[in-house]
């Protein structure tokens, strides 16, 4: 996505040649007419497939999926929480997750009230690097008993594991940037 790929190189920053900082408009103060745009590619990419609800993971997910929904015909979006609250009693499912950016490990939750058995679910996230949060709500999705007809990634770094993790597993990955370096804390797109 053109759009999208100018505007990290404008306004991205890049730490040791490993992390792209986006806060300027994704991960922190939000570009919401950028992130429209963002929401309606994923649906033009996902056109294909049936989609009863959009999965994503606190927090940078939650503007990402939400502005999908409103391309997908409002299609209903859950995210899963990073963090055990009063909020999270009741059943749930979870799955472990490594966090490439916190350097810890996490249990992500998502109430059983809110993914049925036999739905076509997207999962929707700002990033993709390890794959380990991706496949974090992949096992979730099976757990509901839920069907996973894509995963849609904002920035993907391909020098890191996790489209082949993915694919691997079957499942099919869009990405939206596609950074195969960086060089002198600069990214290199991979196409
Ligand atoms: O493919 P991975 O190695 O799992 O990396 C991608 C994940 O890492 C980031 O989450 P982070 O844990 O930094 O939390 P945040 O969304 O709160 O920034 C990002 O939002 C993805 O969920
Ligand atoms: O803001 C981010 N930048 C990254 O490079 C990254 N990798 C995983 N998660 C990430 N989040």
């Amino acid at each position: 996505m053109e759009e999208l790929k100018q505007r990290i190189l404008q306004d991205g920053l890049v730490i040791d040649n490993r992390i792209l900082k986006i806060d300027s408009f994704l991960n922190q103060q939000i570009d919401t007419a950028l992130i429209t745009h963002v929401g309606q590619e994923f649906a033009r990419r996902f056109k294909d497939v049936h989609i009863d609800r959009i999965i994503t993971i606190e927090s940078s997910g939650i503007a990402v999926a939400y502005a999908a929904s409103l391309a997908l015909n409002n299609c209903p979006v859950v995210f899963a929480r990073k963090k055990k609250s009063l909020l999270t009693k009741g059943e749930q499912y979870t799955a472990k997750i490594y966090s490439y950016t916190k350097e810890e490990e996490y249990t992500a939750t998502i109430c059983k009230d809110y993914l049925h058995a036999g739905e076509s679910v997207v999962i929707i996230d700002d990033f993709l690097a390890s794959g380990a949060a991706a496949v974090g709500l992949t096992q979730i999705a099976a757990q509901a008993g839920c069907t996973v007809e894509g995963i849609g990634i904002v920035v993907e770094k391909t020098f890191q594991t996790g489209r082949e993790t993915l694919e691997k597993a079957g499942f099919r990955v869009e990405s939206l940037a596609r950074i195969a370096r960086f060089e002198n804390n600069k990214p290199i797109f991979v196409e």
